[in-house]
């Protein structure tokens, strides 16, 4: 860490502080892929919270705002940034610049989220319970986390940001934070208790109560040697490897921990009524999200039709808690079978509304979605590969659940629809240069006009049989 001189931060109230960084994060916040305003200038920035972790690393809570609409709160963010004097060559990339006014004038701010010293400082916290400022530490009562594991860096795309310690465990540091508790806490530690071993169990946590009661990161068992589903799914693609075997594991898995989810909480039951709301939902969306992306526009008609359809629709299964985000980087292949992690549900939705119940199809149409994705991330594109994925995903989760997603064709294609536009809309703000591969799909949806398809469930017993029945 860097040398600090005085002042020190601490002494400083967030509106003073703010002097120094307003300028720096405004600059540096647009660059980072988890900041959800790629593209739009950072006008309004405020500090919720600043607590000292160590002199020379400060918590924030900031939130911030386009300007566009004085009415919509600004997000929140959480940062943990670095303050020196100089900073050494080894984290040049983490630099957010040189503070030229306020408390830290002439100190050098960095992230400090990039460095292993305060991933220590975190996991140190961790392990002993206890308070600093609005931040809450706890843990799992039944683990004890072992002193001085040595921490890394997660070096992969992600929303978050992440520290593995010691091949044991991983931290996940929330970076958009919401009001609420965030369901990639709540949901693993309650399928933990439903004795569900699809999912790694968390073992400490911290939240904070001011100025917005929210969980800011999760400890969970670390899977050694685990390769994503994407990077599995795209190593099948290039080496022109058929993936039916892995798709249908992956059915399995899913069903099997909708299966836990059912069990720990609340289920709804399908009514028209509420078909009819899921439907308006998703045309809002369709239309707020054709606002932002200008390249849906020609299609908005076309994917109406499986929303009409929907809301046509007299029946479905039940509703229930569900991951909410599934897709092939939240499934890992560790120890010869499928885990699933990462339960925040889509991240730019408020956490009230990810924990409500619904559709278990859901769940199935971001997956099925993915085997496109990965199919259309590839040259050249290979259309049968995904479609034999999909229908091996189908087959295995009908295997575990008794019932086939396939049967319930309008609902699967209605949240198809909603799930690539909502894909073009995460791409669209985090990485531009994937908005090709979702719109690929919302041509495709938008041009076939919605029909009844799928028929009765038919119960396929074991990977083997559905292979050979495919004549594979
Ligand atoms: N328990 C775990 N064991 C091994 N690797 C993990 C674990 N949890 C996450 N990872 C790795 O971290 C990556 C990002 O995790 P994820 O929870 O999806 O983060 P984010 O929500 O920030 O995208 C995963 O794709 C995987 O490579
Ligand atoms: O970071 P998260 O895992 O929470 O999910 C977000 O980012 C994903 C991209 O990293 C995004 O997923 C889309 O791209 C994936 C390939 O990188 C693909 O497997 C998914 O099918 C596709 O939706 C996800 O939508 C977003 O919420």
């Amino acid at each position: 860490m860097c040398k600090v001189v005085a002042p020190r931060p601490s002494g400083h109230s967030p509106a003073h502080l703010l002097t120094s960084l307003a300028d720096l994060l405004q600059a540096w916040l647009p660059e980072q892929r988890w900041f959800a305003g790629k593209g739009r200038r950072v006008t309004d920035l405020s500090l919720l919270s600043v607590t000292e972790l160590h002199p020379a690393c400060l918590h924030l809570l900031i939130s911030t705002g386009d300007g566009s609409s004085p009415s919509r709160p600004g997000d929140c963010y959480q940062l943990l940034l670095g303050v020196g004097e100089v900073l050494p060559p080894r984290l040049a990339h983490a630099r957010i610049g040189r503070a030229s006014q306020g408390p830290l004038a002439g100190l050098t701010v960095y992230d400090a989220l990039q460095e292993p010293r305060s991933a220590d400082l975190l996991l140190e916290r961790l392990r002993t319970p206890g308070t600093a400022g609005p931040l809450r530490f706890e843990r799992d009562a039944k683990v004890t986390v072992p002193a001085g594991l040595t921490p890394r860096l997660l070096d992969v795309e992600q929303s978050n940001t992440s520290h593995v310690y010691g091949n044991a465990y991983i931290l996940k540091i929330f970076r958009r934070v919401r009001p609420g508790i965030n369901p990639d806490l709540e949901v693993p530690w309650a399928l933990a208790r439903q004795g569900c071993t699809r999912v790694p169990a968390p073992v400490a946590w911290f939240r904070t109560s001011e100025p917005l009661p929210a969980t800011l990161g999760v400890l969970q068992p670390f899977l050694p040697d685990a390769v994503d589903g994407w990077t599995l799914a795209l190593e099948s693609l290039t080496a022109g490897r058929d993936f039916r075997e892995e798709a249908y594991e992956l059915g399995r898995a899913t069903a099997e921990v909708h299966l836990a989810l059912a069990a720990a909480f609340a289920l709804g039951a399908p009514t028209a009524d509420g078909n009819r709301r899921l439907a308006a939902a998703m045309i809002e969306r369709l239309d707020t999200t054709s606002r932002s992306v200008p390249e849906l526009l020609p299609h908005v008609d076309g994917l109406r039709g499986a929303f009409d359809e929907l809301a046509a629709l007299d029946s479905g299964r039940p509703v229930q808690r569900i991951h909410g985000d599934l897709h092939l980087g939240q499934v890992l292949w560790a120890g010869e079978r499928w885990s699933v992690i990462d339960f925040e549900g889509e991240p730019a939705r408020p956490i009230a509304e990810r924990r409500q119940p619904q559709s278990p199809v859901r769940d199935v149409a971001g997956m099925l979605r993915s085997f496109d994705y990965a199919a259309r991330s590839r040259h050249p594109w290979r259309p049968e590969w995904a479609r034999r994925c999909r229908d091996a995903y189908c087959a295995g989760y009908a295997v575990q659940a008794r019932w086939d997603p396939r049967a319930q064709g309008a609902l699967l294609r209605a949240h198809e629809t909603d799930r690539a536009v909502y894909e073009a809309l995460y791409e669209a703000r985090h990485r531009p240069d994937w908005l090709p591969v979702p719109m690929a799909a919302i041509a495709r949806l938008a041009e076939h006009a919605p029909s009844s398809s799928g028929g009765p469930h038919t119960p396929v017993p074991s990977f083997h049989s559905f292979h050979s029945a495919q004549g594979g």
